[in-house]
């Protein structure tokens, strides 16, 4: 290590300071804050005189003090995908898992319940005798085999599973099965009950806690996993009830209730709030509700809590189901139904990590707390050092790819490149047939923002509908909205909800003008091709008035012409 430059722990970026002798293309670099020193492989030979910033691939390890430079405690989408970012950033990392890979987006959560979406949303269209009859299709009876729609669900989540665990291998992740435990601030125990031959202590310069949810279910309500379960055993579809009541209007509810009433069972909804999608801008929801809700065989109890249910036999005895009004708290009406999803949201999962060996707690809710860059906060609320925790498990945006994205930033973070992600930018989506996606403020939401910060006269809305858009017309689609919450003074987008065909991808140009603090003034300059869905945005953004003029980005220079010869 003679003749190296040292370079401050705070520089802003990784610096180069010196090279390996002989090897004319490897390098040491000193990483800022709290990263290792490693040895990189030059994109171009270096020169002892430069110092320069070093964007090249890591090779190996320079300096050992832990095991690893990042442990992640919980391999779901958060943690897989943190350590795909650490290892790009050149970190030695491991997953510790506990149960399986994938955690409940794969195995339990998005990727069964979309395959179940996609197979029963077949089932509804093709028996939709009406539609088809519009297209000039005649389609004969319409069934469905329930095992077949099962397997699929199961199937793709074993091939997702797979996917995930062979990406981590490919670029060096390592694997350790065992429910994590912290020792300190750099030391993760893990080991399964009952396996004398699994388990071990590691050491890593930084810890990432992962560990995600479970489902939530209120006092009163025993899980048989039969008659009264969760999503975890909706999802395996082992029957479909004639009459299911769900608890809970939010995502998993209005999912379930698609694919139930698809499947042709009636739905009853039981939901606390006084209307159903409370969590949903309210414009949308009452769209959604003629949409998805009126024309199926579903009715609803709104302002009641499923205080008591008692479990009942398949095809013998039914549930039982005691409302009680939310605000007098007294009981209501009683129901019986051949079974009960349960679906009221959802509580993390910190069983065990043993929080206090690095003086921290979870909140009144379960949730561990952490600052805007994901460091885990102590009891006293300051940052622990090197102890981060994303994803479900902080209760920030319960949605996988919030966990990915902040498994992302928690790692630029420990590298020392200090990232905050914008969760007003990340999208949320409901599969639903159609479906319902939005980014930012509600409408409501908005407002009462705006009106706190004094800026209230500049909220402006702007609205369009599917009946205006030729793809979803020549689809037979017309059904759905689209509205934006802007400002007009400055023409930042505050929020924008859609429900239609492809709603869920439809949402994403919103989201990165969000992200990138694109403002609409510029944005009605962009071209969308003609026909598709994606013209629904542009006709928000081209609606929208904002007082202010276009920035320069909107009629920057176009690439020199060529000379045209006459
Ligand atoms: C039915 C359903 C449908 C959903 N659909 C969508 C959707 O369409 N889109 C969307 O964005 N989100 C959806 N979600 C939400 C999404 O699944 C979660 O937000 C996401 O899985 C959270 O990721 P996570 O990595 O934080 O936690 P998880 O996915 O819960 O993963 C945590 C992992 O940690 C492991 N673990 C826990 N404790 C320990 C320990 N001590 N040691 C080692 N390992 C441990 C667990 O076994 C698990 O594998 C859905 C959820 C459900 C239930
Ligand atoms: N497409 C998606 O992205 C997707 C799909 C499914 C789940 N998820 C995630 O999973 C999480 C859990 O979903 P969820 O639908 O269970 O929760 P949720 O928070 O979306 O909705 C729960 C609903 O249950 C109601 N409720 C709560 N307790 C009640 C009670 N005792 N009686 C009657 N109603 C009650 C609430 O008012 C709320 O409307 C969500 O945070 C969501 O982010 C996402």
């Amino acid at each position: 290590m003679r003749g190296f430059q040292r370079t401050p722990q705070s520089a802003p970026a990784p610096v180069l300071i010196g090279r390996f002798q002989g090897l004319q293309r490897h390098a040491l670099v000193i990483q800022p804050s709290n990263a290792p020193l490693k040895v990189y492989q030059l994109a171009r030979p270096f020169r002892q005189s430069q110092r320069r910033v070093c964007r090249a691939l890591t090779v190996a390890q320079a300096k050992k003090d832990y095991d690893y430079d990042l442990v992640i405690i919980g391999c779901g989408v958060g943690g897989h995908g943190a350590a795909l970012h650490a290892v790009e950033c050149g970190m030695k990392t491991a997953v510790v898992e506990g149960h399986d890979i994938g955690g409940t987006c794969v195995n339990r959560g998005c990727v069964p319940s979309k395959a179940l979406l996609a197979a029963s949303g077949r089932v509804r269209e093709l028996q939709n005798a009406m539609h088809m009859k519009a297209l000039g299709i005649q389609v004969g009876s319409v069934t469905y085999e329930r095992q077949p729609i099962a397997d699929h669900a199961t199937n793709l989540a074993s091939t997702i599973q797979g996917n995930l665990k062979r990406s981590l291998e490919t670029i060096g992740v390592d694997i350790l099965i065992g429910a994590g435990k912290l020792v300190d601030n750099h030391t993760v125990k893990y080991s399964l009950p009952g396996r004398v031959d699994v388990g071990g202590t590691v050491t890593a310069r930084n810890i990432i806690i992962a560990t995600g949810s479970v489902p939530f279910v209120p006092p009163g309500i025993p899980i048989d996993g039969k008659t009264v379960f969760t999503s975890d055993h909706a999802l395996k579809l082992e029957w479909v009830p004639n009459w299911i009541a769900i608890i809970g209007s939010g995502y998993i509810g209005l999912e379930f209730s698609d694919v139930y009433t698809a499947l042709g069972s009636e739905v009853t909804f039981i939901e606390a709030m006084d209307s159903l999608m409370p969590g949903f801008d309210k414009e949308i929801a009452k769209m959604a509700q003629r949409l998805l809700i009126n024309p199926r065989k579903i009715d609803y109890h709104t302002g009641v809590l499923a205080t008591k249910v008692t479990p009942g036999v398949p095809g013998v005895k039914p549930v039982i189901v005691e409302l009680t009004d939310f605000k007098t708290k007294k009981v209501v009406n009683e129901l019986e139904v051949d079974a009960v999803l349960v679906a009221t949201g959802r509580a993390p999962y910190t069983q065990g990590l043993n929080l206090p060996a690095i003086n921290a707690e979870v909140d009144r809710r379960g949730f561990v707390p952490v600052s805007e860059k994901m460091e885990v906060l102590d009891k006293s609320g300051k940052p622990v050092t090197n102890v981060f925790c994303i994803g479900d498990a902080n209760g920030k945006y319960m949605l996988a790819h919030a966990a990915s994205a902040q498994g992302i930033s928690a790692v630029e973070n420990m590298c020392g490149r200090p990232h905050v992600l914008n969760h007003l930018s990340v999208p949320a989506a409901c599969f639903t047939h159609p479906e319902v996606s939005f980014v930012g403020l509600t409408e409501e939401a908005a407002r009462e923002q705006a009106t706190k910060d004094g800026y209230s006269d500049k909220v402006a809305v702007v609205k369009t509908s599917f009946k205006a858009n030729s793809k979803a017309l020549a689809e037979k689609e017309g059904d759905g909205m689209a509205k934006m919450i802007y400002r007009k003074d400055t023409g930042e987008i505050l929020g924008v909800h859609i429900l239609g065909l492809h709603a869920a991808d439809l949402i994403h140009e919103a989201s990165n003008a969000v992200a990138t603090k694109q403002r609409v003034q510029d944005i009605k300059f962009t071209v969308h091709a003609h026909p598709t869905l994606s013209e629904v945005l542009d006709e928000l953004f081209k609606g929208a008035h904002v007082d202010s003029a276009p920035s320069k980005v909107a009629f920057a220079a176009q690439p020199a012409k060529t000379p045209v010869t006459v």
